[in-house]
């Protein structure tokens, strides 16, 4: 099965560096709903079989533009929520963003009991998306198009795929309605294709390996 997914449209939360986590959260500023819009043309030729929203209303928002174009329902599937940020909910600061981000992404690196405060822990973050992703594998669909939210698939690509990590997440934020494309099933495992239009080759070519110029450069 060809995987995408693509994180929602930006939202006033968004623009406020806020960990908005909670259903149904808000809805998208005109940059957003810009961005919604240019979906359909930028995966028009994806030949989507099914589309996927979580409960939150900007995924849906996000959507609804690809839904039109390619005359699919969005079926919506809380197990594609935000991981859910807990204590942390709508703090804006440097130190809760890095704690959130750091305890997703230790699901990632295989810490799954690790609880966000006041939260989930992985075992049930990566559970409810892997339901979900099971259930499109199962409905016998060759590409599934999934709008969901940038912890949550940053954490998750980096859990299920073989040639992205913790640390590959960790440095390669995702944009909003930014892509990743994966080919795989639950049975056989996931590659990533491509990260935000990025080619992560075959076998061993990890973006680990891609020489200086394709790597991050901090502080720059
Ligand atoms: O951390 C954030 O940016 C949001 O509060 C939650 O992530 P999302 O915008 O991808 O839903």
């Amino acid at each position: 099965m060809r995987l995408i997914l693509i994180r929602h449209g930006q939202t006033p939360s968004n623009l406020k560096h806020l960990l908005d986590t909670a259903a149904p959260g808000p809805g998208l500023t005109p940059l957003g709903q810009e961005q919604a819009a240019a979906l359909p043309e930028v995966l028009a030729g994806e030949g989507i079989d099914a589309l996927y929203v979580s409960t939150l209303v900007r995924t849906q928002l996000t959507a609804a533009p690809l839904a039109t174009a390619t005359g699919l329902e969005p079926r919506v599937r809380e197990g594609l929520r935000e991981v859910v940020a807990g204590e942390l909910e709508m703090r804006g600061d440097e130190e809760a963003a890095a704690l959130y981000l750091s305890t997703a992404l230790a699901w990632a690196a295989g810490d799954t009991g690790r609880r966000m405060p006041g939260g989930e822990d992985g075992v049930a973050a990566l559970g409810r998306f892997d339901a979900v992703v099971a259930e499109a594998a199962e409905s016998g669909a060759g590409t599934v198009a999934m709008v969901s939210h940038g912890a949550m698939i940053r954490t998750w690509v980096a859990a299920r795929a073989d040639n992205v990590d913790a640390g590959y997440a960790a440095a390669h934020p995702l944009a909003n309605t930014g892509v990743v494309v994966l080919d795989g099933s639950p049975g056989r495992g996931w590659r990533v294709l491509l990260w935000e239009g990025r080619p992560l080759g075959p076998e061993g070519d990890s973006a680990e390996d891609a020489g200086p110029a394709g790597e991050p450069l901090p502080g720059y």
